[in-house]
C-alpha cells in the first residue's frame, strides 16, 4: 500500500485530575494525532511527547516538525508491504522515536484494517484481556495518597504505582503498605535519586514492592546495575531505555529485572516488538508504561499488552480515569482489573471525528494523491 496523505492534528485536553512525578505536574495534554490515509481507510496513531522535555528530550513542538519536515517526506511513495518496514526507512533519522512512533502507529493501524485484522492480531498478540495498573501522581498529603490507594484496591486494579520523591518517599511508602498489606505496590522515581540514596532503596526492601521503576538518571545503565546488585527489589527502567539495544545492554549488565515498553519511547511497535522478544527469550518481566494517551495511544498499549511476553499489569487504565470524554468510542473500560482486547479490525475503536475536529488546535497534511 502506499499512503495517499497524512494529516497531524495538535491538541489540548484538560485532564480529570492533575498529575504529578518528580519533575512536575501535567493538567493539560498537548498532544498530536496522526491520520494517515490510504484509499478509504485511515489510521490513527498518537505522539506522546509531553509539552516540555521533562520525560525525554522530545516535546509536542519538536515532533510536529520532525513529523512534518523529516518523517513525512521520506514514506512519500513507499511502498509499504508490511508496517515493520516504516521504521526501517525511519532509521536514518536519529532517535526523536516519539515523532516516528506516532507516524509508525498510525500506519501500522492502516495496515491492519485494511488486512482486517485487530491491531494485536497484527503483531501476534494472544491474550482476550490485559491487566491493568494504576499509575498515582505524588499526592500533597500521605492521607490524600492512602484514600486513593483505597479508591484503586476498591476499583480493581491489579497494582498501584506511586510516585516517589526525594521527601516523599520511605515514610509515604510505609504507610501505604501498613495500611494495604496485601496489595501488589510498585515505586516510579522518574529518575530522582542517585547511588548516594541506596541507603534508602535498601530500606525500601521491607515494604515488598514489585519494583522500583527508574531510580536513578534517566540516561544510566551502569549505576542501575550496581544498585540493583545491592537490593532486594526488582529494578525496572523505563527512561533508560530507548531501544533493543539499550535492552540488551541492560540485561548484559543486570541493570534491571523488568522493563517498562512504551511504544512512542522505543520509536514504535516494530522495536517494542524487538524488545518483548528479548525479554522473553532472558526472562525479563516486561509491562506496558502509559504516558497520559487519549483513547488512541490506550488502544495501542492495550494491544500491545496482549504480546505473551508482556507479563506484569501495565498503565492502560480506563479512559474515565484520564478524560471527562475522550476521543474514542466505546472508551476504554476497566472490568475486574482487566482491559479486553478488541477484535475488531485494526484499533477496535471509532474515533469521534467531530470531537476531534472541535479539539485541533492546528494541524497539517500532505496530500500525495
Ligand atoms: O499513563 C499512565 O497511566 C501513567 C503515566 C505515567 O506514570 C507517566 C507518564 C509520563 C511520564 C511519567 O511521569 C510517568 C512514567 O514515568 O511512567
Ligand atoms: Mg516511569
Amino acid at each position: 500500500m502506499q499512503l495517499e496523505s497524512v494529516t497531524v492534528r495538535r491538541m489540548t485536553l484538560p485532564m480529570l485530575t492533575p498529575f504529578t512525578t518528580s519533575f512536575g505536574t501535567q493538567t493539560h495534554r498537548d498532544l498530536l494525532i496522526v491520520e494517515a490515509h490510504s484509499g478509504r481507510v485511515t489510521g490513527y496513531g498518537e505522539c506522546v511527547a509531553l509539552a516540555e522535555p521533562l520525560y525525554s528530550e522530545e516535546t509536542t513542538s519538536t515532533c510536529a516538525l520532525v513529523i512534518q519536515d523529516y518523517i513525512l517526506p521520506r514514506l512519500q511513495g513507499l511502498e509499504i508491504s508490511h508496517p515493520r518496514e516504516v521504521s526501517a526507512a525511519l532509521s536514518p533519522l536519529k532517535r526523536n522515536n516519539m515523532a516516528k512512533a506516532a507516524v509508525e502507529g498510525a500506519i501500522w493501524d492502516l495496515w491492519a484494517k485494511r488486512e482486517n485484522q485487530s491491531l494485536a492480531q497484527s503483531f501476534g498478540g494472544t491474550k482476550d484481556a490485559v491487566e491493568v495498573g494504576l499509575s498515582i501522581g505524588i499526592k500533597p498529603t500521605d492521607a490524600d495518597l492512602i484514600d486513593t490507594v483505597g479508591a484503586a484496591v476498591d476499583a480493581g486494579y491489579k497494582r498501584i504505582k506511586i510516585k516517589i520523591a526525594p521527601g516523599r518517599d520511605l515514610q509515604m511508602m510505609r504507610a501505604v503498605r501498613a495500611e494495604f498489606p496485601d496489595a501488589v505496590l510498585m515505586a516510579d522515581a522518574n529518575s530522582a535519586y542517585t547511588m548516594a540514596d541506596l541507603e534508602l532503596f535498601q530500606a525500601l526492601d521491607e515494604l515488598d514492592l514489585l519494583m522500583v521503576e527508574q531510580p536513578l538518571a534517566h540516561d544510566d545503565i551502569v549505576d542501575h546495575r550496581h544498585l540493583q546488585a545491592a537490593i532486594r527489589t526488582p529494578v525496572c527502567l523505563d527512561e533508560s531505555i530507548h531501544s533493543a539495544e539499550d535492552a540488551r545492554q541492560a540485561i548484559e549488565l543486570g541493570s534491571c529485572r523488568i522493563i517498562n515498553i512504551k511504544i512512542g519511547r522505543v520509536g514504535g511497535i516494530a522495536e517494542s516488538l524487538k524488545i518483548e522478544q528479548l525479554c522473553r527469550q532472558h526472562g525479563i518481566d516486561v509491562w506496558c508504561g502509559g504516558m497520559l494517551e487519549t483513547g488512541i495511544g490506550r488502544a495501542h498499549n492495550v494491544a500491545i499488552a496482549s504480546l505473551e511476553g508482556f507479563t506484569l499489569p501495565g498503565d492502560t487504565a480506563p479512559s474515565a480515569r484520564y478524560w471527562a470524554e475522550d476521543i474514542i468510542e466505546p472508551e476504554v473500560t476497566m472490568d475486574d482489573g482487566v482491559v479486553a482486547v478488541p477484535t475488531a479490525p485494526g484499533l477496535g475503536f471509532s474515533v469521534k471525528q467531530q470531537l476531534l475536529d472541535e479539539l485541533t488546535v492546528s494541524s497539517f497534511s500532505t496530500d500525495w494523491r
